[in-house]
């Protein structure tokens, strides 16, 4: 990536059924998206254990989404009790909130080419998105900025927390 950091593209690791819905403009559900997540939880935790830096790109839409990306299953077991509220946040992972309006967002999904998502998607995922909370290690990204001034944000930030 443009930060130096091995990524992973997050879409990688959809199943095809996923894809295929995707690209017929149906949007995911809680349950097609949850197979994904277990494993994008499964990529972060070998990355954590091998104790370098990496870089994972997804829609984690929902605060729930993001619990399975940093506990696996467990965050399943706890999301509705009060241990829910605590598993937010892990060690020496951060979220990275690239935030913009509607309208922003749709007009470069609709000059992008050769992608499976269809613009017409965007106001589903709009409609579950919970941005990051506070006590939830993000750092949020105006994505109104050019790329080069975004990874710069990024380095300082983590240099600022190192
Ligand atoms: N900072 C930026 N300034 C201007 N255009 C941008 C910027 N970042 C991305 N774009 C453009 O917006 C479009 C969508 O960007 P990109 O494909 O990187 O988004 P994405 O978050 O990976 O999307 P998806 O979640 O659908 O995979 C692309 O055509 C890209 O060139
Ligand atoms: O959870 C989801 O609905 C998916 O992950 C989508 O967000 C797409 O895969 C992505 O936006 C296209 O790149």
């Amino acid at each position: 990536s443009q930060l130096g950091w091995p990524l992973h593209e997050g879409d990688d690791f959809h199943p095809r059924e996923n894809v295929e819905k995707m690209a017929r403009g149906e949007p995911l559900t809680d349950q097609d998206r949850l197979p994904w997540l277990l494993k994008l939880h499964d990529v972060i935790q070998r990355e954590r254990s091998s104790g370098g830096d990496a870089i994972m790109v997804c829609s984690a839409l929902r605060r729930l989404y993001r619990q399975v990306l940093l506990f696996g299953s467990e965050a399943l077991t706890y999301s509705s009790d009060t241990a829910g509220l605590h598993m937010c946040s892990l060690p020496g992972v951060w979220f990275l909130f690239l935030y913009g309006t509607y309208d922003l967002i749709h007009a470069r999904m609709v000059a992008r080419r050769g992608h499976f998502m269809q613009p017409g998607l965007l106001r589903s995922q709009f409609d579950v998105l919970e941005p990051p909370a506070e006590e939830e290690n993000a750092l949020l990204l105006d994505i109104r900025r050019s790329t080069d001034d975004i990874c710069r944000e990024i380095q300082e930030h983590l240099r600022q927390l190192s």
